[in-house]
């Protein structure tokens, strides 16, 4: 534990950048079973969020455990201390005034609980991203199920390792039912529905 440490207060506010920024600040939690899609709808929404010149930036699983978290597994306990260094990451990307995109896996409740807890009631917006197992395994893109139905992996999550599925998120979003396109029209449409960004232009 650190002692004798004492927080610095920023000459930049998170006010002043949002005010600057023309729009709110969040962390757009996406959930769900590997291949559900997170990746792909969180890119998806990053890149219409850039198009309208909203600053954004996607945390992935892949790469974060590549590097900040290369030290992390797949145990219980390394998974929430997995989701506990991206939430300090994600809140500061909140207070830098951006929305940031994260796509993990986040299986354990309590471990987005905590991520929620971190930041205020309207800067952290739980996604589900839900598909069923079987449409998950069937799309297989990296190849990962069929390892794990063999043995080659193991506590892999929806297979041997369990995932908590969100009791009240604030979207869920079928990727088994509608395309990458739809799934990202939802949630900016839920970003504006709360006026986080700005309206749709109607011209
Ligand atoms: N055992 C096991 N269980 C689940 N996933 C595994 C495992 N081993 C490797 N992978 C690959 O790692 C990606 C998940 O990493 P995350 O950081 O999102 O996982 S977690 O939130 O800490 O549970 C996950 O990526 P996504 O498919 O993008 O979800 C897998 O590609
Ligand atoms: N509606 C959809 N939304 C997201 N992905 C979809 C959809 N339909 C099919 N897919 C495919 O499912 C796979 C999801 O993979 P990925 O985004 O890496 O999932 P995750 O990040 O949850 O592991 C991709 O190959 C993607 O093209």
């Amino acid at each position: 534990m650190s002692t004798n440490i004492v927080w610095h207060h920023t000459s930049v506010t998170k006010e002043d950048r949002r005010k600057r920024n023309g729009h709110h600040s969040a962390i757009l939690w996406f959930t769900g079973l590997s291949g559900s899609g997170k990746s792909t709808v969180a890119n998806a929404v990053s890149r219409r969020l850039f198009e309208l010149g909203i600053q954004n930036y996607v945390l992935d699983g892949d790469n974060i455990r590549h590097g900040l978290n290369k030290d992390l597994g797949f145990s219980a306990a390394d998974r929430t201390e997995n989701i506990r260094r991206i939430g300090e990451v994600a809140k500061l990307f909140v207070d830098s005034g951006q929305f940031v995109l994260t796509a993990f896996i986040s299986p354990f409740a309590e471990d987005r609980a905590l991520v929620r807890r971190l930041v205020e009631e309207d800067e952290f917006i739980e996604i589900y991203v839900n598909c069923p197992l079987e449409e998950c395994e069937k799309r297989d893109p990296k190849g990962l199920y069929q390892k794990a139905r063999r043995g080659e992996i193991r506590e892999f999550t929806g297979i041997d390792s369990p995932y908590e599925a969100p009791e009240a998120p604030e979207l869920t979003i079928e990727t088994h039912r509608y395309s990458v396109d739809e799934c990202a029209e939802q949630v900016l449409a839920y970003l504006r529905e709360r006026g986080m960004i700005p309206a749709a232009k109607t011209d």
